[in-house]
């Protein structure tokens, strides 16, 4: 006879739990109402796009939920109080935040959007490093007047009716690519469930610590560290100017990221990434075989953009689903009342 306890371990298939892990998962489950009580808004029990809460109520997916719980609480080494704790911070982030907003809904300048994409190698890449988010920051002419223009005190541009929402848009636009990200991996699926991220700093020419950027960079760290658990593979940091290798240095000093993720980072001087990605799925700056293509210019090598993920083949959620419309919903109440 299967005993609860065999099951909740059957739950678990991105990795293997022992005895005493399945036991913190089982204490951590039978704490959700309480956690939801506590939160700013006993409501919002949605974390990338899943529902968190207790198995009979309705779109609650038990065992990618029980995943993600599973997530947080190896972030916590085990810890239920810090587990526990850091469901609640991120749940009222996600209240308050929106990200699944950020990510399916709002619409970003082509200033930020040239400066991220996404791709997914499917069965040509690697474990856990199947879908990657690429940071092209090198692409940033100016980091002072990027950020003076979307940053923390940079214009509150009102998007789709979403400037009440919190955060510049650079943040929005990053948080935003996170979560798209996140909806394409599988939490169940051992090879499958982390991404790979990679910073490009090709053509970074200048780099004085601008403050915006500062302030916008330790934000994301802080948000990341915090709100996204056990959900990074690998960080590449490319092209990364020699002269500039005293940056990692200075982010060890702060202590803002922590040991396990700073084990994560891959240092290149260059930008070949053959070593860890497939060269039939790699543009030709970063190592690969993806050729070229004609264009009103002529003849031009393909770029990361030419294989980016399509917007159509992101899967939100059936509970994310449900988030949006609701977001939606307030959002058209409020402007009723205004006009009230
Ligand atoms: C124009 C120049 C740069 C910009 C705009 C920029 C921007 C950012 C941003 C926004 C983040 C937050 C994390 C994220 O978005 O994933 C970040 C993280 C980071 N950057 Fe940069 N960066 C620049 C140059 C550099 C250079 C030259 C280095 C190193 C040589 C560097 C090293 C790092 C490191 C170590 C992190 C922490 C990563 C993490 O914990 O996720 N950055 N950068």
């Amino acid at each position: 006879m299967t005993t609860d306890f065999e099951k909740l371990k059957q739950t678990i298939t991105s990795t293997s739990v022992s005895n005493e892990q399945a036991k913190k998962l089982q204490q951590l489950i039978d704490k959700l109402p309480s956690i939801l009580s506590k939160l700013d808004n006993p409501e919002y029990d949605e974390i990338f796009g899943y529902r968190i809460n207790i198995a009979s109520e309705e779109y609650v997916n038990v065992s990618i939920r029980n995943e993600i719980l599973l997530k947080f609480l190896a972030a916590d080494k085990y810890d239920l109080e810090l587990a526990t704790k850091r469901i609640i911070d991120t749940l009222n982030w996600r209240n308050e935040f929106q990200p699944l907003s950020a990510a399916f809904e709002e619409k970003f300048d082509p200033e930020l959007t040239k400066l991220g994409v996404i791709t997914d190698f499917g069965k040509d890449g690697k474990d856990n490093l199947k879908v990657l988010t690429w940071n092209l920051y090198g692409n940033i002419k100016s980091p002072k007047e990027l950020f003076e223009k979307y940053g923390e005190n940079g214009t509150k541009v009102d998007i789709n009716n979403v400037s009440k929402l919190p955060g510049s848009l650079f943040l929005r636009w990053r948080i935003g690519l996170m979560e798209r990200s996140l909806a394409l991996i599988d939490f169940s699926d051992s090879h499958n469930n982390k991404i790979g991220q990679i910073h490009d700093y090709k053509n970074v020419s200048m780099f004085k610590m601008d403050p915006g950027m500062k302030q916008a960079t330790s934000q994301i760290i802080e948000i990341f560290g915090q709100n996204y658990p056990e959900l990074l593979s690998i960080k590449f940091f490319i092209n990364v100017p020699a002269i500039m290798s005293w940056v990692f240095t200075f982010f060890k000093k702060l202590k803002i990221i922590s040991p396990e993720t700073l084990n994560k980072f891959e240092v290149l001087s260059g930008g070949d990434l053959s070593n860890w990605f497939k060269r039939s799925r790699l543009p030709k700056e970063y190592g690969g075989e993806i050729g070229s293509k004609s264009g009103s210019n002529g003849q031009t090598d393909e770029t990361i953009f030419d294989i980016e993920v399509s917007n159509s083949e992101y899967k939100i959620g059936e509970y994310g689903q449900v988030i949006l419309k609701r977001l939606g919903d307030k959002e058209i109440a409020e402007i009723n009342n205004d006009v009230d």
